[in-house]
């Protein structure tokens, strides 16, 4: 990859290499934009097959991370963490303790919090050395996993993108096809069940399925079978780019809403999508539960305060309608549109509040 030519192409700020040969640590902070504030995302955990792969991953989702955290009005830029290595096997205190130095040497440039392969425990190292880390332990007067509360906004947009379809955003008697059922979507179908809709689910890890099937009555397939259910809501709670030239003409879903991130493989399946009149809540606005969580630590942890801020996902999915409406274009260009606009508007005042101070300086 030609790094600076793709810096310069999508506007990235910084992209920071961080080693330690002692611990193992191998990882890539990619700063994105800090226009509205400094950047704040997750650090994923993965066995990338080369340092190519781990630095395009770390980009892409620094980059989405920029969009999720101005749509969802979080005064906080995008950035994200890849560390090159096995959750499973890779992980010591030393190397989550030299990762949290790094962070620190950045001076609150970047914030970090919990993603795929990351965990409470790994963030309470991380603290040793950094007050620049989110999504620590409740001892520590923080909010712990993320997990429920972005379940709590994916299902309030959930709602919102009923209420475009059907024109009510009652979910009860609705069958939605859940496809994954860990950490999110268990406490998802909790809130589905609870009012009252019917529930197909898939997972490739059966006793996920059993839990689900045996608390709240779902029904279960096999996992290639989900996307050709027959629902009302489809929705991918497990890997990216399930929305694609294979699985869309196989959905009988009206709407598609989930907390999977970059849901659509390619830009091209939310226009198609769009034109067949499925109703599509954009992933990133509708699973920003968490992050809105995590980033109420920075205010001193208020759970109340969180889930109040949470519950506005339904808000801010049903403006992405409103804006898909207004231009007449899809969701998922409405959702870029709706970040694109707050951060420009946050531009536009800085350069106002710059150009009154180099008119002051010039009078001098
Ligand atoms: N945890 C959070 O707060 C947030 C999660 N997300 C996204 O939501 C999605 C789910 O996240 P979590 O629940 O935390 O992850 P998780 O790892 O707990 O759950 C994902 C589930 O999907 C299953 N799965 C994997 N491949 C599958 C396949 N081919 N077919 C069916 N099931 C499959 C896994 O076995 C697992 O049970 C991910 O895409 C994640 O990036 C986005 C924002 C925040
Ligand atoms: O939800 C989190 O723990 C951190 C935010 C993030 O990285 C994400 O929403 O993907």
């Amino acid at each position: 990859m030609e790094l600076f030519k793709y810096m310069k192409e999508y506007d990235f700020e910084q992209v920071v290499f961080c080693q330690d040969e002692k611990s193992g640590l191998k990882a890539i902070i990619a700063i994105h934009d800090t226009t509205l504030g400094p950047a704040l995302g997750g650090t994923r955990m993965w066995t990338y097959d080369s340092e190519e792969e781990a630095l395009e991953d770390a980009l892409r989702l620094a980059k989405g991370m920029t969009y999720k955290n101005a749509a969802a009005g979080l005064n906080l830029g995008g950035g994200k963490t890849v560390i090159i290595g096995d959750p499973k096997k890779d992980k010591n205190e030393e190397m989550f303790r030299a990762f949290g130095r790094y962070i620190q040497g950045l001076n609150g440039r970047y914030i970090t919090a919990e993603d795929v392969g990351t965990t409470v425990q790994d963030m309470d190292t991380i603290h040793e050395e950094t007050d620049f880390v989110t999504g620590i332990s409740p001892a520590f007067g923080s909010s712990g996993n993320p997990s429920p509360v972005t379940a709590y906004g994916v299902y309030r947009g959930m709602k919102a993108a009923a209420m475009e379809a059907y024109g009510s955003d009652s979910l009860e008697g609705k069958v939605i096809a859940v496809q994954g059922v860990g950490n999110v979507a268990y406490s998802l179908c909790k809130y589905l069940h609870e009012e009252g809709a019917q529930l197909i689910v898939t997972d490739i890890n059966k006793e996920a399925v059993n839990r689900v099937v045996e608390e709240f009555g779902a029904k279960a397939v096999e996992p290639d079978d989900i996307y050709s259910v027959d629902c009302d809501i489809y929705a991918p709670c497990a890997l990216g780019a399930t929305i694609n030239d294979e699985t869309i003409p196989q959905l009988k879903a009206k709407v598609i809403a989930g907390s999977a991130n970059n849901q659509l493989k390619e830009n091209r399946h939310g226009d198609q999508i769009h034109e067949m009149g499925i109703v599509y809540a954009p992933d990133y606005v509708i699973n920003a539960g968490g992050v809105i969580n995590v980033a109420d630590e920075l205010n001193g942890y208020n759970e109340e305060r969180a889930m109040k801020r949470v519950e506005g996902v339904y808000d801010t999915v049903a403006r992405v309608f409103e804006i898909s409406h207004r231009d007449n274009i899809p969701s998922y260009v409405a959702a870029d549109r709706m970040a694109e606009e707050r951060i420009e508007q946050r531009l536009q005042t800085k350069s106002t509040f710059l150009q009154n101070e180099h008119h002051i300086l010039s009078r001098r």
